[in-house]
């Protein structure tokens, strides 16, 4: 049994998690690199990129570290174009609405700890409408190491003020695994990014989506 008297935190990455969007990302990737001719393949991507932040993610994609005026330039250009594409489907994921509901209603704290630049963070979240659900949300402008640091989940887990080990984190990306076990976490492994033999290793449980989690399974992580 949970103690309810202990503070308790779900903490959700974003991308992939709050929403089934990472095929969009894939895509936006692919022709931005296309573009730029930047050698580019989903291989890469999805074991070296997803969970990054901007700043990793160009310095890795350029092979050297972006100026800040030259980052914003091609965030821009790659989110709006990821953005126009996953517009027309954004909802949130399936069972997250509920699930936000029924943890808020046993007084667990809610965050959002995304690498994606806050642009992306207002689409999202106020896109679908499910700002009031969260009690803080951190984006990568509010961290200095991205993922897989494990700053940003202890910064969400610091400003909802539960103790690192009541908190449970919700990721699809191997860097976003090694970021919430590093803060000495509980991760559950969304499997949107990878399958669900590859995340069971390297995380405390994994479900595809929270149609599969109920308050006994969320209780059990923290037990
Ligand atoms: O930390 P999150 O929410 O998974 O966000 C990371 C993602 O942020 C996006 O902006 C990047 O384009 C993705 O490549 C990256 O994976």
């Amino acid at each position: 049994m949970t103690n309810e008297l202990i503070p308790t935190a779900a903490l959700f990455d974003m991308d992939g998690v709050i929403v089934d969007n990472m095929a969009y990302h894939e895509v936006a990737w692919q022709a931005f690199c296309d573009a730029h001719g930047i050698p580019f393949s989903r291989e890469t991507y999805y074991s070296q990129l997803n969970g990054k932040n901007a700043l990793d993610s160009f310095t890795f994609l350029l092979g050297r570290t972006p100026s800040p005026e030259e980052l914003k330039t091609l965030t821009d250009e790659k989110e709006e174009l990821y953005r126009k594409n996953y517009g027309p489907f954004l909802v949130p994921a399936d069972g997250l609405v509920g699930f936000l509901h029924m943890l808020r209603d046993r007084g667990v704290k809610t965050a959002v700890a995304t690498s994606a630049p806050i642009e992306n963070v207002l689409f999202t979240i106020d896109g679908t409408g499910i700002r009031s659900l969260f009690d803080v949300v951190v984006d990568a402008s509010m961290v200095t190491n991205g993922k897989p640091a494990p700053d940003i989940y202890l910064k969400a887990a610091e400003l909802v003020g539960v103790q690192h080990d009541r908190c449970v984190v919700f990721e699809d990306a191997l860097l976003g695994i090694q970021a919430g076990k590093a803060a000495g976490m509980k991760v559950v492994g969304i499997a949107t990014s990878h399958t669900p033999e590859e995340l069971a290793p390297l995380t405390d449980g994994v479900m595809h989506d929270f149609r599969e989690i109920d308050w006994e399974h969320f209780e059990g992580l923290l037990a």
